[in-house]
């Protein structure tokens, strides 16, 4: 088997509650994972167990308070994201990590096709030629996940939560990355856009994408799971029992 794209080594996270008397949460403990090319690891446990925390630490939105989690980047190199500068984050996060979670961050006045084309628009660095295309591929997104066209040129505030979702997930699968985190990404989708992100998530893996994702929708999950882990078994022991 191909080496992983991200192996996760003794991982443990812990909340320190500092309005409580700083207060520890234990929630993750020792937490050993590989995840490899075209394989898409799906998290189940119980709400509250920390689904979201570990698809967190990976995207290093949360520090790990213990242990390695190392992406091997797009240029193949292999970046420990517990220990990595803010630069080296940026940077894995723009070639390397997707991050689609239920929530779009809407950014004020910018449009939809915007929204969507930027990752690319960011990649052409000022040529015309690739800022065209990058455009086509964003309109072709939005057809293809039903966004109406008269939406495209206005700024997804005011969209519905189904429609920001829509425009999320384009906008984080755009530009074809090796990793891919998904946070309940059909969460607020109708039957055929949900079977449309099915496919997204197929040709994903397809193309040797690894993923790891949380799917409250049960079948979703047994749609797309390669392999599935259950985060109670990484469950620290809570200091009241
Ligand atoms: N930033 C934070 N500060 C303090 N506690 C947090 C923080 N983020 C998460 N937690 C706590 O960590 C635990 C795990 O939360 P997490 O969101 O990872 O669970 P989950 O398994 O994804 O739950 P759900 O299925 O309900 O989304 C919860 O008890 C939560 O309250």
């Amino acid at each position: 088997m191909n080496a992983p794209i991200v192996q996760l080594q003794g991982v443990a996270k812990r909340f320190t509650l500092h309005h409580q008397n700083g207060i520890e949460l234990p929630v993750l403990a020792r937490v050993n994972l590989c995840v490899h090319p075209g394989e898409c690891l799906v998290l189940d446990g119980p709400s509250g167990m920390g689904k979201s925390s570990l698809l967190k630490m990976i995207y290093a939105n949360y520090l790990a308070n213990e242990g390695s989690i190392t992406v091997r980047s797009a240029q193949g190199a292999l970046v420990d994201v517990t220990q990595a500068t803010p630069r080296a984050l940026v940077q894995l996060r723009r070639d390397t990590i997707g991050y689609v979670s239920q929530f779009l961050r809407v950014i004020p006045r910018v449009s939809a096709l915007d929204v969507v084309a930027e990752p690319l628009i960011e990649d052409a660095a000022g040529d015309a030629r690739a800022q065209q295309a990058a455009y086509a591929l964003a309109r072709s997104w939005l057809s293809r996940l039903r966004i109406p066209e008269r939406l495209w040129p206005l700024p997804p505030a005011t969209f519905s939560g189904g429609e920001q979702q829509r425009i999320n997930i384009a906008r984080n699968m755009i530009k074809p990355k090796p990793l891919l985190l998904l946070d309940e990404p059909t969460a607020s989708l109708d039957a055929a856009n949900t079977a449309t992100v099915l496919d997204l998530i197929r040709e994903a893996l397809a193309r040797g994408a690894a993923l790891v994702g949380i799917f409250h929708d049960t079948q979703v999950g047994a749609a797309v799971a390669t392999r599935r882990v259950n985060v109670a078994d990484f469950r620290s022991v809570t200091p009241w029992a």
